[in-house]
C-alpha cells in the first residue's frame, strides 16, 4: 500500500509507503513493484545507492546520467532530512528548466521519484543524514553530468545561503543548464 502524489512536473511524484508500528518497532515496504504499477509506474531498479552526509548544508547535485545510461531515481531518507530537488532538462518540454522540491525525511518516511529526463540534487537539513535511493541504470562515469546548483535560469531556492553550503569540487565546477549536454523532450 502506498499513498502517490503528484508535485507538479510531469512524472515526479511522492511516494508514502505504509509503516506499521507495534511495540517492537516497525514494519514497512519501502518498494513494491506491483503497488507501483497499480498507479502507471513500471520501472526495472537495477542499483540501490546508499550516501551519508555529516553536516548540515551538504548540498549535492544536480545530477544526471545521459542517455542511453539515463536512470529514474527513487529516493528516501534513513536518518535525518533533506530538502530535495528535480529539475526538468528536457530540451523542447513545456516544463523545461522548471524545478519541485520536497522534504523528504526518515521521520515523514517518503519518497521522491525523479525520472529520466530531470536532474536531480539534494541538500542536508540534519547532520548525519542517510539516502538511500534506487536507480534504473547502473553508474557510468561518462554519462555522469553535473549542473551548477545555482544556475540563475532555474533559480532553486535553496534554504541557506552559498557560503553555508559542502559541496564536491566537481559539482563547484558544474556548468550552467545553457553549457550542458541535456535531454530531448520527445
Ligand atoms: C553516483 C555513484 C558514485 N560512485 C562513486 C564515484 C565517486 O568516487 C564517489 C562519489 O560520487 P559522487 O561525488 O558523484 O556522489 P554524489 O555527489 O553523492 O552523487 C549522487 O548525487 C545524487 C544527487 C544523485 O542524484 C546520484 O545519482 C549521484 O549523482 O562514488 C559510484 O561508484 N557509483 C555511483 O552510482
Amino acid at each position: 500500500m502506498v499513498e502517490m502524489r503528484p508535485l507538479g512536473l510531469p512524472g515526479v511524484f511522492e511516494i508514502v509507503p505504509k509503516k506499521f508500528g507495534d511495540e517492537r518497532g516497525f514494519f514497512s515496504e519501502t518498494y513494491n513493484a506491483q503497488a507501483l504499477a497499480r498507479h502507471g509506474i513500471e520501472l526495472a531498479f537495477v542499483q540501490d545507492n546508499h550516501s551519508l552526509s555529516a553536516a548540515v548544508g551538504v548540498l549535492r547535485g544536480l545530477h544526471y546520467q545521459l542517455p542511453p545510461r539515463a536512470q529514474d531515481k527513487l529516493v528516501r531518507v534513513v536518518a535525518g532530512r533533506i530538502l530535495d530537488v528535480a529539475v526538468d532538462i528536457r530540451r523542447g518540454s513545456p516544463t523545461f528548466a522548471q524545478w519541485v522540491a520536497l522534504e523528504v525525511s526518515a521521520e515523514k518516511w517518503n519518497q521522491i521519484l525523479v525520472p529520466a529526463g530531470y536532474a536531480h540534487g539534494f541538500v542536508t537539513l540534519e547532520p548525519n543524514t542517510e539516502v538511500v535511493y534506487k536507480v534504473t541504470d547502473y553508474y557510468s562515469p561518462e554519462h555522469d553530468r553535473s549542473i551548477r546548483f545555482d544556475d540563475p535560469e532555474i533559480g532553486i531556492s535553496w534554504p541557506f545561503a552559498p557560503d553555508q553550503l559542502r559541496l564536491s569540487d566537481k559539482d563547484r565546477a558544474a556548468p550552467l543548464l545553457a553549457d550542458a549536454e541535456v535531454f530531448d523532450f520527445e
